[in-house]
């Protein structure tokens, strides 16, 4: 105070208003009581937080996803005063829409679920708009909860979940629960992982479980997959004794729309795995970021590598020289010319053969995984990829036999027994078909055989098999019902007279599916019309297939033509050439000829002038005074 009054002494003297001194008293005084307030309210956070443990979840780990789950049942969470409703599903059923609106609302909110009026029906969620504090009660304890973005942008979220409390039990009882709560609602649902351009798995999907029965296959191929899988997920001890990597790879191949990527998450939901979903075509793609992925895969989840032939199109080409060792260090690339520097960083940016078999079993790759590849071309796969220890089961798909055009048929449709069970015809959908039907031993599904179509007659109104003749005489009064509902032993009756109509392994399942789907609540209708399709669908095949030839003659005789043109410029600019060179060869020669001559020319006179001729000589002599 003495040093203030000094400072202050000279205003006062030097006749200021006290009125000024006052208000100079008040800032220093005012100022004094602030610096410490927060001197002492600092040192109390600080104490207090010394009471607090705190954990932090990120957005890309799990976690994350089971808390904030949880957080969206709690009702001081969902009641909270300033907030985002979103659609983007921070729970374990669904993240399907991006949308989201903040506001500022007085009333307490619940979930709202949007009317079902033909579109899909969307879960709203509400959830505290960022960078806010929430408390909770959790067991007796008071949790401050706060939801924020990383600062390393990223554009991750983070939870940090603080709680007074001696040990960390609370934190650990909390996310245990959350995790427990979630996979409950997780039970009717496969999640699905995609990898981001950034190396990361991310959430991408929560789909409903396909029941197995839904996927028509020939007889035994799914029990055979499904007993397998379940062999493997309980063998991991036999694999540890043996010392044998304890891993499963699958490999599905064949035609297209055939099922391979349905079954692969029908088997998901039936095993209660995850997937994990790698695009080997993905730009980014390459043997780094692709041993980091395979290396964060979970244990006991799928990895599917779809369309694995599509990576060995973009940049990968059998390296021979490789050995599958990692490629060089950044110091060996940086020891390296220019070149070499920037070849080796070309060469990085793409995804090699070796590298993908070293993602695939090197040291960093994880166990207790399966491993499915799907592919449409079988032949462009170096046999490195596909051999036993990598892909252990071959399974080949071909086109729909008349087996599963049944089966598939038998799907579509509900019987009338099942119909009443379960009151609505969507929710029977696939359900009738079951494996009862493929009691037959299983097909070997190992090594692939030659796919061969078949030529079977085409099947019309007029020439329809003889089960199909017999069903049409009752499909009048059938089809009189509306959405005709069958007693089994009709709807056997139909799906014999479909598979006969349908020829053998000509049509994908797909395609018959998208047939069905037209008449998917008139099965009579269907039968009716399947060899009218068929004969269309031919005839769509065949034009197509003379338009791709036209289009294809056409382009080869552009081709040609142009291939024509060029060597016609070439042996044009060729013949321009050598006449142009003939030319100058031709004036050179002429100006050399004349310009020696010339030479030659002024020679003879220099030589001249200097030695006169003889004849001059003698007359000189001639000229000479006689009495020399
Ligand atoms: N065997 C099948 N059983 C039941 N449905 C099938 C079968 N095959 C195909 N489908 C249906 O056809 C559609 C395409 O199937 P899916 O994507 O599984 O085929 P895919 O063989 O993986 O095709 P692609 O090789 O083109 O990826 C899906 O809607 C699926 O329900």
């Amino acid at each position: 105070m003495d040093f203030a009054k000094s400072l202050l002494q000279p205003l006062s003297s030097s006749a200021v208003g006290s009125g000024v001194l006052d208000a100079t008293k008040l800032v220093i005084l005012g100022g004094t009581v602030e610096t410490a307030r927060r001197a002492a309210s600092s040192g109390w956070n600080s104490f207090v937080s010394s009471f607090y443990l705190t954990a932090h979840f990120c957005e890309d780990d799990y976690p994350y996803d089971w808390l904030l789950n949880w957080l969206s049942k709690q009702p001081a969470w969902s009641r909270s005063r300033e907030f985002e409703a979103t659609t983007s599903t921070v729970t374990a059923t669904g993240r399907s829409s991006q949308r989201t609106a903040g506001d500022e609302v007085e009333e307490d909110i619940e979930d709202v679920i949007e009317e079902d009026d033909g579109r899909p029906r969307l879960k709203v969620h509400f959830q505290p708009t960022l960078d806010t504090t929430h408390t909770i009660y959790y067991k007796g304890h008071l949790l401050r909860i706060r939801r924020s973005k990383k600062t390393d942008g990223s554009e991750l979220s983070m939870l940090t979940i603080s709680v007074v409390a001696r040990s960390n039990a609370i934190l650990k009882q909390l996310v245990l629960q959350a995790k427990r709560e979630y996979e409950q609602e997780c039970v009717d649902r496969v999640q699905i992982y995609f990898a981001d351009q950034h190396g990361s798995w991310r959430w991408s999907d929560s789909r409903h479980k396909r029941p197995l029965s839904s996927i028509v296959l020939n007889p035994g191929v799914i029990e055979m997959l499904v007993a397998d899988a379940k062999d493997f997920l309980r063998s991991e001890r036999w694999y540890a004794s043996r010392g044998i990597p304890y891993r499963r790879g699958y490999l599905l191949h064949g035609t297209p729309g055939a099922g391979k990527s349905s079954l692969i998450h029908a088997l998901a939901g039936e095993l209660a795995l995850d997937v994990y979903i790698v695009s080997l075509s993905a730009s980014w793609i390459n043997d780094a970021s692709l041993t980091s992925l395979l290396g964060r895969i979970p244990a006991r989840s799928i990895l599917l590598l779809e369309d694995i032939d599509a990576a060995f199109t973009r940049s990968t080409s059998r390296d021979k020289e490789s050995t599958g060792a990692p490629s060089a260090t950044k110091e060996t690339k940086d020891a390296a010319g220019p070149e070499t520097k920037k070849e080796a960083e070309k060469d990085d940016s793409k995804l090699s053969l070796s590298g993908l078999l070293n993602a695939l079993d090197g040291m960093q790759a994880s166990e207790a995984r399966l491993l499915f590849c799907t592919t449409n071309h079988l032949e462009r796969l170096d046999p490195a990829l596909s051999r036993p220890g990598r892909m252990d089961v071959w399974i080949e798909f071909r086109n729909a036999s008349k087996f599963q055009a049944e089966g598939l048929f038998r799907n579509f449709f509900p019987v009338a027994e099942e119909f009443e069970a379960e009151s609505t015809p969507s929710s029977s959908l696939f359900s009738s078909y079951n494996s009862s039907t493929a009691a037959t031993p299983p097909t070997a599904p190992t090594t692939p055989a030659p796919s061969t179509p078949s030529t079977s007659a085409t099947p019309s109104a007029d020439a329809a098999p003889q089960s199909l003749k017999d069903a049409l005489p009752t499909l009048e009064s059938a089809s009189s019902l509306g959405t005709t509902l069958l007693d089994a032993a009709r709807l056997s009756e139909l799906a014999k007279a479909f598979a006969e109509a349908v020829p053998n392994e000509e049509f994908s399942v797909a395609e018959l599916q998208g047939f069905l789907l037209k008449h998917k609540s008139r099965p009579e209708e269907a039968v009716r019309q399947v060899g009218q399709w068929v004969i269309k669908e031919r005839e769509l095949r065949e034009r197509l297939a003379r338009e791709r030839e036209e289009k294809e003659e056409k382009e080869r005789v552009a081709k040609e033509k142009r291939r024509k043109e060029r060597e016609e410029k070439a042996r044009k600019e060729k013949e321009e050439a050598e006449e142009k060179a003939r030319k100058e060869r031709e004036e050179k020669e002429k100006k050399e000829k004349e310009e020696a001559e010339e030479k030659a020319r002024k020679e003879a006179a220099e030589k001249e002038k200097v030695s006169p001729p003889a004849s001059s000589e003698s007359e000189a002599a001639a000229a000479k005074p006689k009495d020399d």
